[in-house]
């Protein structure tokens, strides 16, 4: 057979986005999980007794095992090794084992009393849970990256993806506005003791909203099982029969292999302005995202029912317009440009945001939609960018180091506004402790750290257009070849 007339599966539409379509169904419930605890921040302060410092150490759990045992690195070598059927399934079940064990510890209220290296116990065990589940999602958010490159190169990669993460956003959307309802709908009445009397009290059920992101990862998981099958059936369509088979490696000569794509990577400009650029503007989105239901009750004075409802707008825009960037960048290419201009509309939404004026909920809609378009245009253009510097044998590698310095950032920088924003209220600390009634956080200074981020973006952005025209990688031409 020759090159030329040989059909990979690949060439067929309806199987590259028939497989788009299953692996999206795992990032959807793995986006829902990530975000679901977000709107309920203010109940598990009064539910659970939760501080936000509290609140800042169980968000940061996200990066813990990533970055600190390394697990996104290793991630990505085992992707590059061992392909992305058997990561996919790999990650996906780890997402599983994370979320039922932050499941358990929501829901044990025997929890609530003790405290385990310094935290309260069920902060502790949540967290672990969530730093597990953190493993898995970010393992396979780089898993369906590759996979994305491998069945759409050359064909409309920017818009596959830009679909997927739309599907993932979907996730979070859901995630920010259902919680709540969920969490009331499950109530249950508890007698206590208040002031010496016996009174009948409502207790939502924060653990609702969890097992049913258990319920979604499940069918992630088995959604996995049917794309193993997918994607079989495209590396046979692209097996050459008269190939010959591929020897294995020694150990010695996959340790090497292994050392050899690191520093190729590591030793890549574009790949550091791309990882820097990401770290910056995804520091200054989804950090946001977990305080944002906060932000709304504490700033333009929405009651916590609603407050989920404006930041779910975030990613609603994110739905339609990350693909629409993303065939722009397929057909007209300006990835840097689009970074850029992504990182203005960050600078912008989150000075306002930052201001003690302008307390009303349409300027929070009105920002919360600005925001949504530059988490559409970064992503957009970011992800697509880096087949463009990095070859696709190590791109595995390649992202998940890029997620991994990202993690840096998604760790500390929740746990840095947690601690900013009791610094900064140290009498709503005081009531809290006192038992007393809680008066309102005053946001300006977290939200001028994530202004400075969206500064600190706008700049690595334009030396990464600098990078790209003297290195030719090609971020600012089309990704469609005709
Ligand atoms: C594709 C990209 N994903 C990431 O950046 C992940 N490392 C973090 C996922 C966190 C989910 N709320 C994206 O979602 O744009």
């Amino acid at each position: 057979m020759t090159e030329a007339i040989r059909q990979s599966l690949r060439d067929s539409k309806a199987a590259r986005w028939g497989a788009l379509g299953i692996i999206s169904i795992t990032m959807f419930a793995g986006y829902y999980l990530t975000d679901v605890m977000s709107p309920l921040k203010p109940m598990l302060e009064s539910e659970f007794g939760w501080s936000s410092t509290t609140y800042g150490i169980f968000t940061s759990a996200y990066g813990w095992f990533n970055v600190f045992l390394l697990m996104l690195i290793f991630g990505g070598i085992i992707l590059d090794r061992m392909g992305a059927r058997f990561t996919g399934l790999m990650s996906s079940g780890i997402m599983v084992v994370g979320a039922a064990i932050k499941f358990w510890a929501i829901s044990n209220p025997t929890l609530i009393t003790d405290t385990t290296f310094g935290i309260h116990t069920q902060v502790f065990y949540a967290s672990i849970g969530f730093a597990i589940f953190a493993i898995g999602v970010e393992i396979a958010g780089i898993t369906v990256s590759k996979i994305i490159v491998k069945w759409f190169k050359g064909y409309e990669m920017a818009f596959a993806m830009g679909m997927q993460m739309a599907v993932a956003r979907l996730g979070t959307m859901l995630a920010l506005a259902a919680p709540v309802p969920l969490a009331m709908y499950f109530s249950s009445v508890h007698t206590v003791v208040e002031n010496g009397q016996l009174i009948e009290k409502m207790s939502p059920s924060i653990s609702a909203p969890i097992a049913f992101a258990l319920v979604l990862l499940v069918i992630g998981f088995i959604a996995f099982f049917i794309y193993m099958s997918m994607d079989k059936k495209l590396e046979l369509s692209e097996t050459d029969p008269n190939a010959e088979a591929v020897k294995p490696m020694s150990m010695n000569e996959l340790w090497s292999s292994i050392f050899s794509d690191l520093r190729q990577i590591i030793g890549n400009k574009g790949f550091w302005l791309i990882a820097i650029l990401c770290v910056l503007f995804y520091s200054s989105v989804f950090p946001f995202i977990k305080y944002a239901a906060d932000l709304m009750v504490n700033k333009y004075g929405l009651s916590q029912s609603t407050a989920g409802m404006i930041p779910s707008l975030l990613p609603l825009g994110t739905l339609f317009l990350t693909p629409i960037f993303g065939g722009i960048y397929d057909k007209k290419g300006k990835g840097a440009t689009i970074m850029i201009i992504g990182a203005v509309l960050i600078l912008l939404v989150h000075t306002i945001f930052s201001l003690p004026i302008l307390n009303y909920w349409y300027v929070a809609v009105v920002l919360t939609i600005v925001l949504g378009i530059a988490l559409s245009l970064v992503p957009s253009a970011m992800w697509p960018s880096v087949p463009k510097i990095i070859p696709e044998n190590q791109l595995g590698t390649a992202f998940s180091l890029i997620f991994w310095i990202q993690n840096w950032g998604l760790m500390g920088v929740p746990l840095l506004i947690g601690y900013v924003l009791d610094k900064s209220n140290p009498e709503v600390v005081i009531a809290k402790a006192a038992g007393t009634e809680i008066p309102l956080y005053d946001y300006t200074n977290p939200m001028m750290i994530f202004a400075g981020l969206g500064a600190l973006a706008i700049f690595v952005g334009f030396l990464l257009k600098r990078e790209d025209r003297i290195k030719g990688y090609g971020l600012q031409l089309p990704n469609i070849q005709k």
